[in-house]
């Protein structure tokens, strides 16, 4: 009988991780997912992009071994070699997610839910009836309505990740996260590559130093950066695109390829039948994830909050949680989110410009990576880590780092700021010698203005 007190629909890390802990609460639950679990994070996001990022890394590294006396000869990419590597992985990783949700009692259907009712959905010839609903449908590519981006041949991340060769060269349209990750890959794979930003600074939203450092690092690796510029049309001449850029002057450039990452925009098909409330085509959910029908939740990128894997795994066991009667609320107050450029950062709680806009007064202390003992020994001593705290409690409220390691080390700021921690909690913890986290140590002592390792 497909009677289930919980359906899910969307198979990508909120979908997932809420139909896992629904089943755990001993709820009947099914998810429905309509190309592959795992979702945009899994697939096409996320993990790819990364298998990606670290053969950049890789490269980078051959290309300055000769710096520490290891002679390489100039690496080449096979990228048919790297899509069987990158695909090996995504493999894994969703099989082990399959796996995972068989061992906890989910059914799952392969194929698109169209909800036919408030409590009824079809997925092929399957008519399933739900108590609860969690609607966890995520996101696609947006392409705005410049002319000449409806042409066949122009790329989103998705076929990104799926060339078979490395193109000649490649404009970028948004200089937002997708765009200075890939932007980051194709350059060290040869690609010469051009990122076209609309806003002042790459990555806009984030700590401004943050912005500056990630322009000079891609700068340095031979991207063209041009912030403060929008594309007017694209046009294909022959096997190249020209991009018109209007800036301080306008200017064409003709590249191989070109790849549209300015946002994305919810998945909302096979919805319809359902009167929900939407700001901006976005699911409007309250802090437990319900809808504004009482048995309807939704999670992840649907509901237009922060767009991150991890936030909409968060969503996914409030959602179940609630739903089993555990109540409690999600919150958005302490987020890590990370860019996995060459160096890489690790950014949580406000940007410096937030932090002196909402307080009375804070204190800041930066430590350069190039007085970090680990960072010079990895001859890697570019960026800095920077923590922003209250004046008057001491209470960190942004961590800011741009360097070795900064997506991992981050989550140290982010533990302590859930436990409200001080500076002077960093300060007086033991962090272990040679690490980068020592730089995170290092801020909180320059915060203090009791520097050791900086003059
Ligand atoms: N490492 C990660 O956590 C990770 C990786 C990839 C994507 N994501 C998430 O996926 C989502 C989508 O990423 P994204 O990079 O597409 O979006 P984004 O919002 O991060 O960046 C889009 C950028 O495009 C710019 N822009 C908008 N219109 C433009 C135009 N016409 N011309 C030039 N620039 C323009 C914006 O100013 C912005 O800087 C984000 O929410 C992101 O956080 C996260």
């Amino acid at each position: 009988m497909n009677k289930y007190d919980v359906a899910i629909i969307g198979g990508g890390p909120g979908g997932y991780v809420a139909a896992i802990r629904a089943s755990q609460h001993g709820l009947k639950t099914v998810l429905v997912e309509k190309d592959q679990i795992g979702g945009t994070c899994l697939n096409i996001g996320c993990i790819p992009t990364k298998a990606l990022v670290k053969n950049a890394e890789l490269l980078h590294e051959i290309k300055n071994a000769k710096n520490r006396g290891i002679i390489c000869d100039a690496p080449k990419v096979d990228m048919k070699a790297v899509l069987a590597m990158k695909n090996n992985v995504v493999k894994q990783l969703t099989g082990g997610v399959g796996a995972l949700l068989k061992a906890n009692g989910v059914t799952v259907f392969q194929g698109e839910a169209n909800v036919i009712s408030e409590h009824e959905l079809t997925v092929q010839d399957h008519v399933i009836t739900f108590e609860n609903l969690i609607i966890a449908t995520g996101s696609s590519n947006n392409i705005p309505p410049i002319p000449g981006l409806d042409m066949a041949g122009i790329l989103t991340s998705t076929e990104l990740l799926e060339m078979e060769a490395v193109p000649e060269s490649l404009v970028i349209i948004g200089g937002g996260v997708i765009g200075c990750e890939f932007a980051t890959v194709f350059s060290q794979f040869g690609s010469k590559v051009t990122v076209v930003e609309m806003q002042d600074a790459l990555i806009p939203n984030m700590d401004l130093e943050l912005s500056k450092g990630l322009k000079r690092s891609l700068t340095a690796a031979g991207v063209s950066v041009l912030t403060g510029c929008s594309v007017t049309k694209v046009e294909k001449n022959d096997d190249d695109y020209q991009v018109t850029i209007r800036g301080d002057k306008d200017t064409t450039i003709s590249a191989a390829c070109v790849m549209v990452s300015v946002g994305r925009k919810s998945n909302l098909a096979g919805l319809s039948k359902l009167p929900l409330t939407l700001e901006r085509n976005y699911i409007q959910v309250d802090d437990e994830m319900a809808t504004n029908l009482e048995h309807v939740y939704a999670i992840g990128d649907v509901t237009g909050k922060i767009q991150l894997a991890h936030v909409a795994s968060a969503q996914g066991l409030v959602a179940a949680d609630c739903i089993a009667g555990k109540k409690r609320k999600m919150s958005y107050e302490i987020v890590p989110s990370c860019i996995y450029t060459l160096p890489e950062i690790g950014s949580v709680g406000l940007s410096e410009q937030q932090a002196r806009a909402a307080y009375d007064a804070i204190t800041v202390g930066v430590f350069p990576m190039a007085a970090c003992g680990k960072a010079v020994a990895m001859g890697q001593t570019t960026g800095f880590t920077k923590l922003i705290a209250d004046e008057k409690s001491g209470k960190i409220i942004g961590c800011h780092i741009f360097g070795p390691n900064a997506t991992e080390i981050i989550s140290e700021a982010a533990a302590v700021m859930k436990a409200g921690g001080t500076l002077v909690d960093i300060a007086e913890t033991i962090h272990a010698h040679p690490t980068i986290n020592e730089s995170m140590h290092e801020a909180a002592h320059v915060a203090l203005k009791e520097p050791i390792h900086m003059m």
